[in-house]
């Protein structure tokens, strides 16, 4: 399987994260994408190529073109505002508050994400850029003829909606893959969200449509990020009523009872008979992750894969998250095994 990789991933290197009343060294980091390639390597899984530049167009069929605007543009109007720190949202349009766009610095970020969780700097831009680039040079991979990319992605993306950044996400790659598969003449397009965390970005990206089919697995929204969506009685709105489906576990849930949602999954995905297939990837369910609840072990992602396959689609893996980085590359690189058939 061929691995899309960018260098650039590393101008994303904030130094902070708001967590616990903390600022903390950020759970996204850097050695996250490095460890993977290593592991890629080490396993020769195969060709690993760096990005092709796609531009902005692809972006824009899924992010507004105010939301762009502003990633492109926010660091620098915070340091023209003066701020000694990186770039944190700290306000938000509350109950009863009208969502206007403000002029100010810290209206504008409070009103384009849903969180303080992630930190803007230089570089940052450059970086979810490039990783737009890295998933759609896999999409068109996939595209080309291969039955699988592995599209590793840093900074992540399925948080991402349309003009909200938050969860350590700016665009949403596998939503982006997604429309670039529409765009070039796919009928229908699965979107499968396997990360610890609800794919909320994903979901409210394509909630009103019946093209793209959007299933995520996570923990329950009651208790974690992204706590306002995710639920299981949110199955799309309009033409996408029935085209949105979310499988939710409790804490300490294994890969035995996990996987029984991975099947359902699989069989909707079947009924769908979907032309592609985009898997937003996220490792944060394994059992040492140190911030999700799940219990899958390392040999649970090689079953995960295998299973995956068993689909028969062209296929795109979207790196997502994970926060065990002496684990992360076993644990990614599994998926790809176990989709090419190792045991
Ligand atoms: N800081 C709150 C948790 C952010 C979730 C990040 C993630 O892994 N999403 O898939
Ligand atoms: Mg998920
Ligand atoms: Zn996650």
């Amino acid at each position: 399987m061929k691995t899309v990789f960018s260098p650039l991933h590393s101008r994303r290197h904030v130094k902070t994260e708001l967590d616990g009343g903390l600022l903390i060294e950020p759970h996204e980091k850097p050695s996250r994408a490095e460890t993977i390639l290593a592991r890629v390597k080490d396993q020769a899984l195969g060709e690993i190529l760096e990005p092709e530049e796609f531009g902005l167009e692809p972006i824009r069929r899924v992010h507004t073109d105010s939301y762009v605007a502003f990633l492109e543009n926010c660091w620098q109007e915070w340091l023209a505002d003066g701020k000694q720190g990186e770039a944190i949202p700290v306000f938000w349009a509350g109950r009863g508050m009208r969502h206007r766009e403000p002029r100010d610095i810290d209206g504008r970020l409070g009103y384009y994400s849903m969180g303080a969780d992630t930190s803007i700097s230089d570089g940052t831009w450059e970086a979810a850029r490039a990783s737009v680039n890295v998933a759609l040079t896999g999409q068109k991979l996939v595209a080309g003829g291969e039955r699988a990319a592995f599209a590793l992605c840093r900074p992540p993306g399925h948080h991402a909606h349309a003009d909200l950044f938050g969860g350590y996400c700016f665009f949403n790659n596998a939503a982006i893959a997604a429309q670039a598969f529409r765009d070039q003449g796919y009928e229908r397009v699965a979107v499968l969200d396997v990360d610890f965390h609800h794919g909320n970005g994903t979901q409210s990206i394509f909630y009103g449509r019946n093209d793209v089919l959007t299933i995520s697995l996570h923990g329950d929204p009651d208790l974690v990020f992204p706590h306002f969506l995710g639920f299981e009685d949110e199955t799309g709105e309009g033409d996408g009523e029935g085209y949105n489906l979310n499988i939710i576990y409790p804490p300490g849930t294994p890969f035995s009872v996990w996987r029984e949602g991975l099947e359902t999954a699989c069989e909707r995905i079947a009924g769908f008979a979907p032309e592609a297939l985009v898997v937003a990837l996220g490792v944060d369910t394994f059992e040492e992750d140190p911030i999700s609840f799940f219990k899958l072990t390392s040999p649970d992602y090689l079953a995960l894969g295998r299973r995956l396959e068993q689909l028969g689609l062209p296929t795109l893996f979207t790196m997502e998250g994970g926060y065990d980085v002496d684990a992360i590359g076993v644990n990614a690189v599994n998926v790809m095994q176990g989709f090419e058939g190792k045991a």
